[in-house]
């Protein structure tokens, strides 16, 4: 096949035309001719984007793209009508810190230039004028059938896939952005040569997403790489060159990376399962803290010092939620068995079992320390997002500790500052039966949502942070380091002021606890108020006395 749009130089950052200068990470001699290959090529320059599905990944990524090449037309369409309606009005349908400013500056357009991002649900409209298509919908878990628990649904990817082959009379690159099974793309290959009409060619490239929500539009502006999987022929690679040209507008050209397409599209798999192995195995880590008097943000910092591990990606916390780690991980399970490698998917399939263990540890600490009794204890929980500065719900740990909470049947009084109090109410509602694990009439019986931290708190018995929103720490704020100071800001957290602790106190029941799924607070300041406080793998509030003592009196009881 060759190259299915149009070829011309394009014009690089400096003026001069010449194509896009790609690299790869691992330069093999493959790679390696593969990179040269692409720099001979000319490439084709695209002018006309669609990107089917209007979500967390298409929503804030088609706004940069058009912020950054404003000769480019972007459409981004949905088949919900409520959502591209959202997209249209001053109130997206996302929160995303600096996302707002992005999109008006791209859909309204300004006194010098043009509006190049629209929002639609005319999809075979916007399909069949663009030269290149991302596919940007999702791919969650499937719930029935063959693989349910474990594979990905595809059906909502064949139907975009579909719908391109039906309405396209001109040739299209279509890019998969979802995050799918490696070899999807031989599938969407497979379908396109089949209903496609005659004459009409495709190729399809895949480019994975992988910024992480609450600071979506900074890794964005300033990606780690940009990955595009290809064929190795001449129209993949004309393709995948047009769409790094695409990138190249505001990447640097060092961090656009090609590869073969099924190296792609598990890379994307493959990052998801490392990140999320290391939460699990420093939240493994913390059990043991817990239980020995360690404390897991030293075990992190030592350990996070040494190069070869990072610092980052190794915060304890109550478990990891999100739309993609256990999705993701669970399909790279369903993976490896489909390919017969039980110990291999027995092995990603551990790093979300210990995050179903790290919740469940964190209810039963909770229920020990208030004397193993919830019944009619009111407990405020903090925080309902998955992480902070985003207000997406999707497999956040506090569902289902909000679920084991109501099993034993606690009053329950929620307060995030972004998430909305319809999604609370859905989220309870959808997971399992949630009133029925009470034994209450409705979810309303025993939960309330709350607008601010006070009323959440007051005549609670205990404090539970689930989300690691700033306005919750006591902590003293840091000073950005210069580095931090110079770095682009688009990505602005919220700014609510922190929460006032002693004035929480004021109004709680005695003894009040806080446990902190987090590390979010500073334990020490907190006892001074009268808490008992619990941190995820710290010593409990006794053993914290226990330190004190120690630091005081250079004595105290040996840590086990
Ligand atoms: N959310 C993230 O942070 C993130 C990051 C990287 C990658 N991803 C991956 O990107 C993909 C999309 O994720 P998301 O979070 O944006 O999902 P989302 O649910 O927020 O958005 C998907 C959108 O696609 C629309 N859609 C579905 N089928 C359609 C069709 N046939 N035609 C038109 N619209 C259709 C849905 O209505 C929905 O609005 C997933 O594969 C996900 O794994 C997500
Ligand atoms: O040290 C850490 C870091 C994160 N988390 C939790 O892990 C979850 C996921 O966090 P994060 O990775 O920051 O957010 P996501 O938006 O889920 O982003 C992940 O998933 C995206 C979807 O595939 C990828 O694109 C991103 O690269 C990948 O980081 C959240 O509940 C976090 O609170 C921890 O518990 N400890």
């Amino acid at each position: 096949m060759s190259p299915s749009i149009e070829l011309s130089p394009a014009q690089s950052s400096n003026g001069s035309s010449r194509p896009a200068a790609v690299r790869t990470i691992t330069p093999g001699a493959e790679h390696l001719s593969r990179t040269m290959e692409l720099l001979s090529l000319p490439h084709g320059r695209v002018q006309n984007i669609c990107c089917i599905g209007a979500g967390y990944v298409g929503g804030p990524t088609c706004a940069v793209i058009a912020n950054k090449n404003p000769h480019l037309k972007v459409t981004v369409v949905d088949l919900s009508q409520p959502r591209i309606d959202a997209w249209n009005s001053p109130h997206l349908p996302i929160y995303e810190p600096g996302l707002q400013e992005i999109v008006e500056l791209a859909r309204d357009g300004s006194a010098d230039r043009k509006p190049n991002l629209f929002f639609s649900t005319d999809v075979d409209a916007a399909i069949a004028e663009a030269d290149l298509v991302f596919v940007s919908v999702n791919t969650p878990t499937k719930v029935s059938g063959t693989g349910a628990g474990f594979a990905s649904e595809l059906s909502y990817v064949e139907s975009a896939i579909r719908k391109i082959a039906e309405v396209a009379t001109t040739d299209k690159i279509v890019v998969e952005k979802s995050t799918v099974p490696v070899r999807t793309a031989d599938s969407m290959r497979e379908i396109l040569s089949a209903i496609g009409k005659p004459g009409v060619r495709f190729e399809v490239l895949s480019n994975p997403e992988f910024l992480a929500e609450g600071t979506a539009i900074p890794d964005l502006l300033t990606p780690d790489r940009i990955l595009i999987g290809s064929l190795v022929n001449e129209s993949g690679l004309s393709a995948a060159s047009a769409l790094a040209n695409v990138y190249a507008g505001w990447v640097p050209r060092d961090r656009i990376i090609t590869m073969n397409l099924w190296s792609s599209e598990l890379a994307k798999l493959a990052a998801n399962a490392l990140l999320a192995q290391r939460i699990s195995s420093i939240n493994a880590l913390s059990a043991i803290c817990e239980a020995t008097g360690a404390d897991v943000e030293e075990i992190a910092f030592a350990c996070g010092t040494d190069t070869r591990i990072g610092s980052k990606m190794l915060r304890a916390s109550v478990g990891f939620g999100g739309s993609c780690f256990k999705k993701d991980i669970l399909s790279l399970t369903y993976i490896s068995e489909t390919l017969h490698l039980p110990e291999v998917a027995a092995y990603w399939r551990s790093v979300v079992d210990i995050n179903e263990y790290q919740k469940d540890r964190f209810t039963n600490r909770i229920i020990t320390c208030l004397y193993n009794s919830l019944t009619n204890k009111k407990i405020a929980v903090l925080g309902f997002s998955y992480k902070k500065d985003t207000g997406d719900t999707r497999e956040s740990a506090a569902i289902s500790i909000i679920k084991n909470l109501a099993g034993e049947r606690a009053k329950i009084s929620i307060y995030d500052p972004k998430v909305e109090e319809r999604q609370i109410w859905q989220d309870l509602q959808g997971y399992g039966n949630v009133s029925s694990v009470a034994g209450a009439g409705s979810v309303k019986d025993f939960v309330t949502v709350e607008n601010n931290v006070y009323d959440a708190c007051a005549d609670a018995h205990a404090i539970i942070i689930l989300t690691e929103w700033d306005e919750f720490s006591n902590k003293a704020i840091a000073k950005p380091t210069a580095a931090q100071a110079n770095k682009p800001t688009n990505g602005h957290a919220s700014t609510n002021p922190r929460m006032d602790w002693s004035r929480v106190a004021d109004t709680m029941k005695r003894p009040m606890f806080v446990f902190d799924g987090r590390n979010v607070v500073d334990a020490r300041a907190l006892e001074e108020l009268g808490f008992r406080v619990e941190c995820i793998g710290k010593p409990g509030t006794n053993w914290a006395k226990e330190r004190m003592l120690q630091a005081q009196t250079g004595k105290g009881a040996s840590p086990v």
